[in-house]
Parts: structure tokens; C-alpha cells; sequence
């Protein structure tokens, strides 16, 4: 089985890739939806309840995202701070899910594996891929496409300085996936990887 790590900028088509991936046969890890389910654990909600106070806890007594969102996210230092606090809470939970799924997928004979992790470089987990794609779109198409999702541009742009530099993500990549054109095109340069590097693989 082989894995696949897939980078790119803020709405570069990272997801859109994957669902590519996914209709060829991969099995996918979304490592967005396993942050939140950590929020959802018991015991990760009273470490985020002892470092981030009540606040950020909606009245049915959920972790509310955005107002975590808005703590962590940002320029300063506080922010900083909160950001890595909060990824000692929520990254051993999702490296563990991640290793967990993997095995699983192995056993059951899957082709290959697909980690869609934003933040795979500073988590550690870029180390187990055998393959990564950079997805690569301008920051024209990238920011029209996060407008179209309801973000403002200031939103894009303090999710964008949170994650590594583009071009620390495209050094890690064996395979650039160009994305400016239509979904069609996207569709095509990752069949054309897919039968290069995972349909004659052996492994
Ligand atoms: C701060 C939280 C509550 C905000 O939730 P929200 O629903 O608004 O955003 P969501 O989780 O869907 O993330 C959206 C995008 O934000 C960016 N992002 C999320 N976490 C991080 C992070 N730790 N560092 C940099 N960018 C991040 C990614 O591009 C991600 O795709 C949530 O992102 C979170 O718990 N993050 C910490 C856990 C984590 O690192 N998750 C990402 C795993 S890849
Ligand atoms: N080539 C394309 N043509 C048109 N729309 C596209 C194309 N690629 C992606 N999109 C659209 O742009 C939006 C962002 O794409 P996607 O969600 O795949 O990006 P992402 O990199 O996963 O985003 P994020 O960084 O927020 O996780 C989606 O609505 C998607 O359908």
C-alpha cells in the first residue's frame, strides 16, 4: 500500500484531489474532520476548557470553532501560542487516528492511502507518505474560490500565514498537480499520476 500526502495552498483544490483520489480506488484520511472529533473528546475538551477558559464553549457546552478559531488564528504571538497549545491537545489524538486507519486500510488490501492534512509538515506525519502531491494554484484562483466558500480575504490570508511557506510544502513534493484550470484538467493530471505511481505499483 502505498500513501500519499497531499499539499498545497488554502483552497488550492487539496480536497478536490482527494476526491479524485478517492473515485480511483484510495482510501482517504481527512485529518480536518478527526481535529474535530478530538474537540468532541472528554477528556481533550477539559484540557481545551483549562488553557482556553470557558469561552471558547458554547452554552450546550461544545467547543465552539469559530470562537477557537479566533484565538488561535492570527499574527501575534498570543495567537502563536494559543495555536501550538492547542496542537499539544489535538495532534497526538490525530497522529494516533491516522496510524490507526492506516493499518486498517493495509489489512484490508487497500491500494493506497491518502492523508489530507494541511498541516502534515510541522505534525510529523509527512514522514510515512511514500508520494506527495503539491497541488499548485495561483493565489488568484485560490483566494476567488475561498471567496466563493464565504471567507473574507482577511480570513484567507490569517489561515494562510498559519500553515508553512508554499514553497517549504513544494519541496516536500515528488509531484506538482497544476489546479488554475477547470476540474476536469485537475481530474486528469491525478489519473496521470495515479497510473504512473500507484496502478503498476506492486506494492
Ligand atoms: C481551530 C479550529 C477549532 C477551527 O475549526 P474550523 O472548523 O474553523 O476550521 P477547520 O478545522 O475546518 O480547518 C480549516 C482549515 O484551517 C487550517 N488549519 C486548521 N488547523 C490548523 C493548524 N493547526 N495550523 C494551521 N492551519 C490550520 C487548515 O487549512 C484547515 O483546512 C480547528 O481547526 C482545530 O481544532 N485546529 C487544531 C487541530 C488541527 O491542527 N487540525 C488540522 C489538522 S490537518
Ligand atoms: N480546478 C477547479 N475549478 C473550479 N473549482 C475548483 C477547482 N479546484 C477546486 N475548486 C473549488 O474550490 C474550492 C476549494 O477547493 P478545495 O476545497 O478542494 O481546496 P482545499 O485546498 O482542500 O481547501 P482548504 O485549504 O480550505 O482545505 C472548492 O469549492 C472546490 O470545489
Amino acid at each position: 500500500m502505498k500513501t500519499i500526502g497531499v499539499l498545497g495552498g488554502i483552497a488550492s483544490g487539496k480536497s478536490a484531489a482527494t476526491h479524485v483520489l478517492k473515485e480511483l480506488g484510495a482510501e482517504v484520511f481527512d485529518a480536518d474532520r478527526a481535529g474535530h472529533r478530538v474537540l468532541e473528546d472528554p477528556v481533550a475538551k477539559e484540557e481545551i476548557r483549562a488553557r482556553f477558559s470557558s469561552a471558547v464553549f458554547d452554552s450546550e457546552g461544545n467547543v465552539s470553532r469559530p470562537k477557537l478559531a479566533a484565538i488561535v488564528f492570527g499574527d501575534s504571538a498570543e495567537h502563536k501560542q494559543a495555536l501550538a497549545d492547542l496542537e499539544k491537545i489535538s495532534h497526538p489524538r490525530i497522529g494516533e487516528e491516522l496510524r490507526k486507519a492506516r493499518n486498517q486500510a493495509r489489512e484490508r488490501g487497500v491500494r493506497a492511502f491518502v492523508v489530507d492534512a494541511p498541516v502534515m509538515i510541522k505534525a510529523g506525519w509527512i514522514e510515512s507518505c511514500d508520494h506527495v502531491l503539491f497541488i499548485d494554484a495561483s493565489r488568484e484562483s485560490r483566494l476567488k474560490r475561498a471567496l466563493a466558500r464565504n471567507w473574507t480575504e482577511n480570513e484567507f490570508d490569517i489561515r494562510e500565514s498559519a500553515q508553512e511557506e508554499l514553497d517549504i510544502k513544494r519541496r516536500y513534493a515528488d509531484f506538482v498537480i497544476p489546479n488554475d484550470g477547470d476540474l476536469s484538467q485537475l481530474r486528469d493530471e491525478v489519473a496521470a499520476f495515479w497510473k504512473k505511481q500507484i496502478a503498476t505499483s506492486s506494492s
